[in-house]
């Protein structure tokens, strides 16, 4: 049975969850997190910037996707998350973990990859455990970087890439599904009536879109506003 919090609309959803990573955070007051881009979570961000409880020297964020684009461009996750975030709170530079822009796709993934091993001491065919991860649907039931296209749901990978799909601007590299459904709680955060229809569907855990297959350790759960539900 899914669980989902419903919200009159965005900013009231929006403050229910800054509400709910409060709880979070106060059963564990160190995190490890993952934040998805797209235009739904800026108001979250902003709310969430203004908590003044919360100690950032004590969370880290790592960014759950981002387009291979320059990390200025108005397209880069990296920097709605820096500036609707990141700017506005005391948290050091080291606690944030981005996928750089480099010369290619793959060595971006590989950067980033090689950062997460490091940062979770991994071994060999172990994955993060990220406490929280923040996700948003795509009208064609993409969730992070992970397309019908792209998608293998048996993949083994902490990271991958989506790479060649026409109808997407920018390649991208995203933590693959196993890295998220290794996480303790996982949060949809979905807006607006042309998510309707999609929504539905990934409710009904329909296997033709990737974001179906999410499942979380601890809790996952569905932050919808009116207009989406
Ligand atoms: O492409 C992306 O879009 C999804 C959904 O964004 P939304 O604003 O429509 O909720 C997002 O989760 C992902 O990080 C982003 O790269």
């Amino acid at each position: 049975m899914n669980k989902i919090n419903i919200g009159q609309d965005l900013n009231n959803l929006s403050q229910k969850l800054v509400n709910y990573f409060f709880k979070i955070y106060l059963n564990k007051p160190l995190l490890n997190i993952a934040l998805s881009g797209g235009n739904t979570p800026k108001k979250f961000f902003q709310l969430l910037s203004e908590k003044k409880e919360i100690n950032w020297n004590n969370i880290n964020i790592f960014i759950v996707d981002d387009r291979h684009v320059s990390l200025d461009s108005n397209d880069s996750n990296y920097n709605l998350i820096k500036s609707s975030l990141i700017d506005h709170i005391n948290i050091p530079k080291e606690n944030f973990h981005f996928i750089p822009y480099l010369k290619t796709l793959e060595e971006s993934k590989e950067f980033y990859e090689n950062d997460i091993v490091k940062f979770f001491n991994l071994s060999e065919n172990e994955y993060p455990n990220f406490d929280f991860i923040l996700l948003g649907i795509g009208n064609d039931g993409h969730t992070a970087s992970l397309f019908p296209e792209n998608f293998n749901q048996n993949s083994i990978e902490i990271t991958t890439v989506a790479k060649n799909i026409n109808r997407i601007n920018y390649d991208r590299v995203s933590l693959d599904l196993q890295t998220l459904n290794n996480s303790n709680y996982i949060v949809f955060l979905v807006s607006g009536k042309n998510k309707k229809e999609i929504l539905q569907k990934v409710l009904k855990k329909d296997k033709k879109y990737p974001a179906s297959y999410i499942k979380a350790k601890k809790e996952l759960i569905f932050f919808v506003d009116n207009a989406a539900y």
